[in-house]
């Protein structure tokens, strides 16, 4: 029988979620194994993610193994894959969604909620909503893996650093201190895996199939969909996210100005069955609304970087 080979990355994070998916394909009966790789998003980290001028950061290292043929899949956190893949990898499955929500980690004292707080993120998302929401705080930088940010928190002065709910919990490192951040909207797809094959590769294909869960797949397609339309190549502070209850999809998305200072939020909802160009319909609400305005002034700011959160 083929050994199916995982090709991952070597953060715990990026290990939890590729031997996942190995004891899921074994579960069916079929036998896989991890190939180690190394990501140039887990070795630059002196810069802002949005200032490396490199789309889906996280996910080349990956595509140029699988198209290398040194690995016949890959599992990835979904809101780090760039919304068009590249030519000869093809979406395989997208595992049921874990927690949406981000979260801020913080140290105990909550005081400086109310007066002047320092928060860090890396996230233009995450920072524009923050300061929309906290004007009077200041925003640091901060980078790296899951691990090295909680330590980076704690080594310095600042009162929190957020996090996705996910990707703490699938590592067993919730801190005690936390915030879960309902009001703030997600990255589209945080919390989802994707995990992507060769196109041509019909065996593996087949088996990953068994592994879709459909209403996350249909989620993330509406949030991705919204966030392709809406940014058009460029990264912008946007979060989406759909949800399906009772066959009705409910979506909320938005978009923020890089300060917080101006915020532009679509709610929808529409029949499951209706799901394909939803994503779409919503972004050019947004878009209608103003959007188009403070997508050109985001562009000129950030023009030429581009990548994900
Ligand atoms: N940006 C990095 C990243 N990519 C995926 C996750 C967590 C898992 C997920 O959101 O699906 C994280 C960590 C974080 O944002 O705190």
């Amino acid at each position: 029988m083929k050994t199916i080979r995982i090709g991952t990355r070597d953060s715990e994070l990026a290990l939890w979620q590729a031997n996942t998916v190995k004891s899921k394909i074994e579960s069916l009966g079929y036998k896989a194994e991890l190939v180690p790789v190394k990501s140039t998003g887990d070795i630059i980290l002196d810069k802002p993610l949005y200032e490396l001028g490199i789309t889906g950061i996280f996910t080349k290292t990956l595509d140029v193994a699988m198209l290398a043929g040194k690995a016949d899949i890959a599992v990835h956190s979904m809101k780090d894959v760039p919304t068009l893949l590249p030519k000869g990898i093809v979406k395989a499955a997208v595992l049921k969604r874990a927690p949406s929500e981000d979260i801020l980690v913080h140290k105990g004292n909550t005081a400086f909620f109310e007066g002047n707080g320092t928060i860090a993120t890396g996230s233009l998302r995450r920072k524009a909503q923050w300061l929309h929401k906290y004007p009077q705080h200041q925003v640091e930088d901060l980078r790296g893996n899951v691990n090295t940010r909680l330590q980076k928190l704690e080594d310095n002065s600042w009162d929190g650093a957020i996090f996705a709910k996910a990707g703490l919990e699938r590592i067993e490192l919730t801190p005690e201190n936390h915030t879960v951040l309902d009001w703030m909207i997600p990255a589209p797809a945080q919390g989802a895996m994707l995990v992507v094959a060769m196109e041509n590769d019909t065996y593996t294909k087949n088996i990953l199939a068994k592994l879709n869960d459909e209403d996350t797949d249909i989620c993330t397609h509406v949030e991705r969909d919204f966030l392709r339309t809406l940014e058009g190549g460029c990264t912008a502070p946007i979060g989406a996210l759909a949800t399906i209850e009772n066959n009705v999809i409910n979506f909320k998305g938005g978009l923020f100005s890089l300060d917080g200072k101006q915020k532009l939020i679509v709610e929808n909802s529409i029949a499951k069955e209706s799901f394909s160009n939803f994503g779409n319909i919503c972004a050019t609400n947004v878009l209608n609304n103003g959007g188009s305005e403070l997508m050109k002034k985001i562009r000129e700011v950030l023009k030429p970087k581009s990548t994900n959160e």
